[in-house]
């Protein structure tokens, strides 16, 4: 799970991160929010009308969900629950709410926070995309402001002074953590018992 405030450079980093670690699967959220210059339906979201994101509701197809500065965003449930069953580890993108959400659900989940070298810095970064009005840049740093609050229910915090900076500590947290999982352990364990057995 990659969380942290609007701008601090989550889907700069999780780009990066997909191409040195393919292995990890990306969740595409689902969002009421318009589409921005480029953006592609079902490669960056599935952009859908208030309605249709109120019948994904009502279907419980969302694992979570929240509403962010006057929009709805959340996580397609379906294919979390199928990309786990098969073994693959996922990765989410999402804001903070959504995050405690998903931590309740799956407290084995690893929770990470990025973080801006200062709130100037994530101001001209959310200006300087070029993708808000005013109004909403403002709307986006008085929400970041609350989530820094919360940053405490995280596993770890990482700070994205440099993209490569970043991604390099998050990949020693995802390949830490994949030695300590009890999945990689007994999948040891198991190898080296038929090992023996066969010797
Ligand atoms: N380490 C960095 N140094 C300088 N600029 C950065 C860095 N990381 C990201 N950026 C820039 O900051 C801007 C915001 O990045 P990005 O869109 O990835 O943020 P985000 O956290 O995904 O935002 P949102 O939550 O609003 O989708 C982009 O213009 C990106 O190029
Ligand atoms: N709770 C969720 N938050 C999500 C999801 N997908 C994205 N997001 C977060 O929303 C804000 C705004 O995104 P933007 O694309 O409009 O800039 C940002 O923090 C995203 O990480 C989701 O499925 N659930």
């Amino acid at each position: 799970m990659l969380s942290g405030p609007s701008g601090v450079g989550k889907g700069t980093v999780c780009s990066v991160l997909r191409q040195k670690m393919p292995e990890l699967i990306y969740s595409v959220s689902a969002t009421t929010r318009q589409p921005r210059q480029g953006e592609m339906d079902g490669i960056n979201y599935f952009f859908k009308s208030k309605e249709q994101f109120k019948d994904m509701i009502a279907r419980d197809a969302l694992l979570e969900y929240a509403e962010y500065v006057g929009n709805f965003y959340g996580t397609p449930r379906d294919f979390v629950e199928r990309t786990l069953a098969s073994g693959k580890d996922i990765i989410l993108e999402i804001e903070v709410q959504g995050a405690l959400k998903v931590k309740e659900k799956f407290p084995e989940g690893v929770f990470i926070f990025l973080l801006p070298p200062s709130l100037d810095e994530l101001k001209q970064r959310i200006t300087g995309r070029g993708t808000e009005t005013e109004d909403l840049i403002a709307n986006r740093m008085t929400v970041a402001a609350e989530e820094m609050n919360l940053i405490r229910h995280y596993d770890y915090a990482v700070l994205n002074d440099e993209i490569d900076n970043a991604c390099r500590r998050i990949q020693s947290i995802v390949e830490a953590e994949h030695c300590r999982s009890e999945r990689y352990m007994s999948e040891f364990a198991q190898h080296m018992q038929a090992a023996s057995e066969k010797a």
